[in-house]
């Protein structure tokens, strides 16, 4: 059998660094070309010695990579960096971008809410969204996905289909959001030390964060009609996971047992009974999400917890899931991984 050669750009960061791990494990796919800024020239075994043993291509510049036979690259740069090194790539190369840089279809709102405009906007019209359980198809034909945030993937696998289906009151979507640390990434920061995220909490980006404009888009496209949510994100003294605790106004059985219905035939979506809530710990380290619904006190509420690993579901694990499809394997190649628990 064939493997597809991949290239990972920005390999030395946390994203790229759960792509070696997946990519190296992945039966129809091989490591050709690893790339970085800083840490170009190093071994990805010094970056990280996890991977010591293995026998990685060493880490260069992006500009040093000979893309001839690599079929497709992932690309794990922050955002506005990823456009300028992906406008730069060859034209006929299958790319999964993980940034935020082709996320937002109107380049109005990506200005608004980046802070500058787009450099590249013909591919941004180009790209797909990166979320295969709603955009399968139009990702087995793309040559370029735009891997979803990861607060937004958490909160719009259960909010998708009941907007689709108008189980809720579009107008009273709340989303309360917990991340872990690496989901900020690799690089240094005085508010990421030890010592000042531990023992401690707190919300940040209120009615701000860049993630609500991708919440907005994806929503009102599934509702047609313009949807506005609340959105808080928080940081929690872990590593890796992402709990959402939504509130909405329906009817709680018809939420569950849509959500049920909806997701009984996708490996990676799990809805639990009634009731039930999911934790971080259950999904850790792999590609699953898991869904709650439990009733609100109040008639006619549902309180809905969804969990995801933020680097596999929310980010790296997710873009091998449409490299796949982009590639024609099978969906879940590479990615029926259990969740690391305790
Ligand atoms: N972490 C997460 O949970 C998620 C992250 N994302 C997005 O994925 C992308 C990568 O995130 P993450 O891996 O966490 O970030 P990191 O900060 O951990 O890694 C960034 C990577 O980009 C490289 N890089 C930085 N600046 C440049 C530059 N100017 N030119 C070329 N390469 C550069 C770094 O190389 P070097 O270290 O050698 O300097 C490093 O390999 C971001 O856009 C992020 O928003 C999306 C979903 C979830
Ligand atoms: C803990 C933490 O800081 N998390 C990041 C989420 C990163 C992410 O997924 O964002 P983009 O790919 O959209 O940049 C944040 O809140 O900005």
């Amino acid at each position: 059998m064939t493997r597809a050669r991949i290239a990972i750009i920005g390999a030395s960061g946390y994203t790229g660094a759960e792509l070696v791990r997946l990519v190296t494990s992945h039966p129809r796919m091989e490591i050709a070309a690893l790339a970085a800024d800083r840490n170009a020239g190093k071994a990805m075994g010094d970056v990280y010695p996890s991977f010591a043993h293995m026998d990685l291509p060493r880490l260069v510049a992006t500009d040093d990579i000979d893309w001839s036979g690599i079929d497709l690259a992932f690309c794990g740069l922050p955002h506005a960096t990823a456009q300028a090194v992906i406008g730069g790539l060859p034209r006929d190369l299958k790319v999964v971008d993980l940034s935020a840089d082709f996320r937002l279809r109107d380049a109005a709102v990506y200005a608004k809410w980046y802070g500058h405009e787009h450099h590249a906007p013909e591919l941004q019209d180009e790209a797909v969204y990166g979320l295969p359980e709603f955009y399968r198809d139009a990702l087995k034909t793309t040559r370029l996905a735009a891997g979803t945030g990861c607060f937004v993937v958490t909160g719009l696998m259960p909010l998708l289909p009941l907007c689709e289906a108008g189980l809720i009151d579009l107008d009273d979507i709340v989303i309360d959001a917990k991340t872990g640390i690496t989901g900020a990434g690799r690089s240094a920061a005085e508010w990421k030390l030890f010592s000042e995220v531990t023992e401690g909490t707190k919300a940040y980006g209120i009615a701000t964060h860049r993630h609500t404009a991708e919440f907005d888009q994806e929503l009102s496209k599934a509702a047609g009609r313009e949807v506005v949510v609340s959105f808080t994100p928080h940081l929690l003294p872990m590593n890796r996971g992402i709990l959402a605790t939504i509130y909405v106004k329906g009817d709680p059985e018809a939420i569950q047992a849509a959500l049920a219905a909806r997701y009984a035939a996708e490996p990676f979506v799990q809805v639990m009974p009634m009731g039930e809530a999911p934790t971080t710990w259950s999904v850790r380290g792999s590609n699953m999400v898991r869904i709650g619904v439990t009733p609100d006190r109040r008639p006619g509420r549902a309180i809905i917890v969804s969990v995801l690993d933020n680097l596999v579901k929310g980010a790296s694990g997710q873009a091998v899931q449409c490299a796949n499809l982009m590639l024609g394997f099978e969906e879940t190649e590479g990615l029926m991984l259990a969740p690391m628990f305790p």
